[in-house]
């Protein structure tokens, strides 16, 4: 289902576009999708990485690098946790990338989010993740329960400690009811400490593969 989805991502690229190049599993195959499609129609596109990990790929893969300090971005693809179905707001950062993936995926002219079914859900509840500077964790995690959230620093799996973002920063995972995504993806970063948070509201498109086919799900 991922590959499929992945698959026709890439076909969304055009020759002589600067790609966001998004984070994740899904993300990954379609890197490699669309490093086939660089070799084998000799396109000029270039990509701008969300995380060390699309950074790697992207170098495996042949597709060539440039930065947000000189490129705009024209078309991001990125994967996601949680989609909401009627107002295709997201649930980001599974993987600890949603800083770099937000700076780039609002950035680009279009963002495009790929998933399978299994990520469409009727309401949001996946724990949103939030990027924190190292020295703040504790007062950001009172702050969070304030709000009424369950905050738990996210673990690292082969070191004792917590999982150090791509920034050098912790991750907080808070449980918490969304009523209102777009007031609350603005409430938490405006806590002091808040690098960024994984609601993300401002999304153009999502692919989703399912059973049938590729379904796109458009405001
Ligand atoms: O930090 C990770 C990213 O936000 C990913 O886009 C998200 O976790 C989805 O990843 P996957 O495609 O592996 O489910």
């Amino acid at each position: 289902m991922k590959l499929k989805v992945a698959k026709e991502a890439a076909k969304l690229i055009k020759d002589g576009m600067v790609v966001g190049l998004g984070s994740g599993s899904t993300a990954a195959m379609f890197i490699r999708e669309l490093g086939s499609r660089i070799e084998e129609e000799e396109l000029t596109v270039f990509g701008i990485p969300t995380s060390f990990e699309s950074k790697m790929l992207a170098l495996q893969y042949g597709i060539p690098l440039v930065s947000l300090d000189e490129y705009d971005v024209d078309i991001a693809i990125d994967g996601a946790d949680e989609v909401e179905k009627e107002t295709l707001f997201l649930i980001k950062g599974g993987g600890g990338c949603h800083t770099m993936e937000k700076i780039v995926d609002y950035n680009a002219k279009e963002f495009v989010v790929i998933v399978d079914e299994s990520k469409i859900k009727n309401k949001l509840s996946y724990p949103i993740p939030v990027e924190v500077l190292p020295q703040a964790y504790r007062v950001v995690m009172k702050k969070l329960k304030d709000m009424g959230g369950e905050p738990i620093i996210r673990l690292a799996e082969r070191k004792r400690g917590p999982v150090i973002t791509d920034n050098g920063n912790m991750i907080i995972d808070v449980s918490m009811e969304i009523d209102d995504a777009v007031s609350l993806e603005s409430e938490i970063n405006n806590i002091p400490g808040v690098v960024e948070n994984g609601i993300f509201t401002k999304v153009d498109k999502v692919l989703v593969a399912t059973k049938k086919g590729i379904k796109t799900l458009k405001k």
